[in-house]
């Protein structure tokens, strides 16, 4: 899971002036866009394509990517319409002391670590519904639903179960480009702990102190982003240059967490990224961005892929294998909320 979930109160929010200092430094090499409609006739360059672009940015851009248009929107036109309901209707939501896993996590709230000011955001988590009796439901809280909006739960459901169905598709495709056997991932994530963030980046005054979100790394597996098209989303290249992530309309964003990053000891790296305010003819439109983290089964154990180390990438792990639900714990102890 991305770190600024679990994160309580933030830093008192400073006044620093937004400067060009967000600006990105680098358009080159952007990412070429790769089409999922290959996945049942070229499953081979998909994944070689896909796979090289993760190696390199740590993420890619799917286009095709074959979801329900009228799912997504759904979901997304409930998260509008619990977004503008009255802020106390929404606190009713917000589970303090839980680190936000679900439910609400309000406006001003997070910062991503070691950030001088709170992200400019306000976001809604839904996870899996588990089986009754399920033995991870030790891991994994109960959904919140809200009652003012009609079909919320169905349409959200129907988001989380479509999404998490195309990240086992895309691990698919990873495990082939890595040669793991393409069902390699299969049994590690059919009940992992993911869940599916609902994000609103309000408009953004032009003296607003603070990013739309600082930059971070996600925990998780894969992340699998909508809603990226509406300018701001950034990722930190190789050399250390900011690059701004254009997917064309429609198109997904897909990006390594840092458990698959500690998985393949860093073949396939968890890039930092960060949403940068909108110039200003565009800080009076809000932002709407729906990520997915695919997470592990809460006990899978992870540990280097042997086929991963080599002279030149020795193991980073080496002795240091690690279950799923200690290493989120281990990251929420490092950002200090546990
Ligand atoms: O809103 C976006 O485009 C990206 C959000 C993100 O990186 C996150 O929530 O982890
Ligand atoms: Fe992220």
């Amino acid at each position: 899971m991305e770190p600024s979930v679990f994160r309580s109160e933030g830093p008192p929010v400073s006044s620093t002036p937004l400067t060009s200092d967000t600006a990105a430094t680098s358009t080159l090499g952007a990412i070429q866009p790769v089409s999922m409609s290959r996945y049942d006739t070229d499953f081979q360059g998909l994944s070689d394509d896909l796979g090289n672009s993760f190696k390199r940015y740590g993420f890619a851009v799917i286009a095709d990517h074959g979801l329900d248009e009228d799912v997504i929107q759904a979901a997304i036109a409930d998260a509008k319409a619990f977004f503008a309901l009255p802020e106390d209707v929404k606190r009713a939501y917000h589970m303090a002391g839980t680190g936000g896993a679900r439910g609400l996590t309000p406006f001003g709230t997070e910062a991503a670590k070691d950030a001088k000011t709170v992200d400019l955001k306000e976001f809604w988590h839904t996870g899996r519904e588990l089986p009754a009796g399920h033995a991870y439901g030790k891991y994994m809280r109960a959904n919140l639903w809200p009652t003012e909006i009609e079909g919320f739960r169905d349409h959200l459901y129907g988001m989380f179960e479509a999404l998490d169905a195309l990240g086992r598709k895309l691990l698919k495709a990873i495990a082939h480009y890595l040669d793991l056997g393409d069902d390699f991932f299969e049994d590690k994530v059919q009940l992992g702990n993911s869940v599916l963030r609902m994000l609103h980046y309000p408009p953004v005054p032009l003296d607003a102190p603070g990013v739309r979100a600082g930059a971070h790394e996600d925990i998780n597996v894969i992340t699998l982003l909508l809603g990226a098209e509406e300018a701001g989303l950034q990722l930190k290249d190789a050399e250390g240059q900011w690059l701004a992530i254009a997917p064309p309309p429609g198109a997904l964003v897909v990006n390594i967490g840092d458990m698959l990053q500690r998985l393949t000891n860093h073949v396939l790296p968890s890039t930092t990224h960060r949403v940068v305010n909108p110039a200003p003819e565009r800080r009076g439109f809000a932002r709407y961005s729906t990520p997915f983290f695919l997470h592990f089964n809460p006990d899978y154990v992870i540990e280097t892929l042997p086929s991963t180390i080599t002279p030149e990438n020795p193991d980073r792990y080496a002795g240091k294998s690690i279950m799923a639900e200690d290493f989120l714990m281990e990251r929420l102890k490092e950002i200090r909320l546990i």
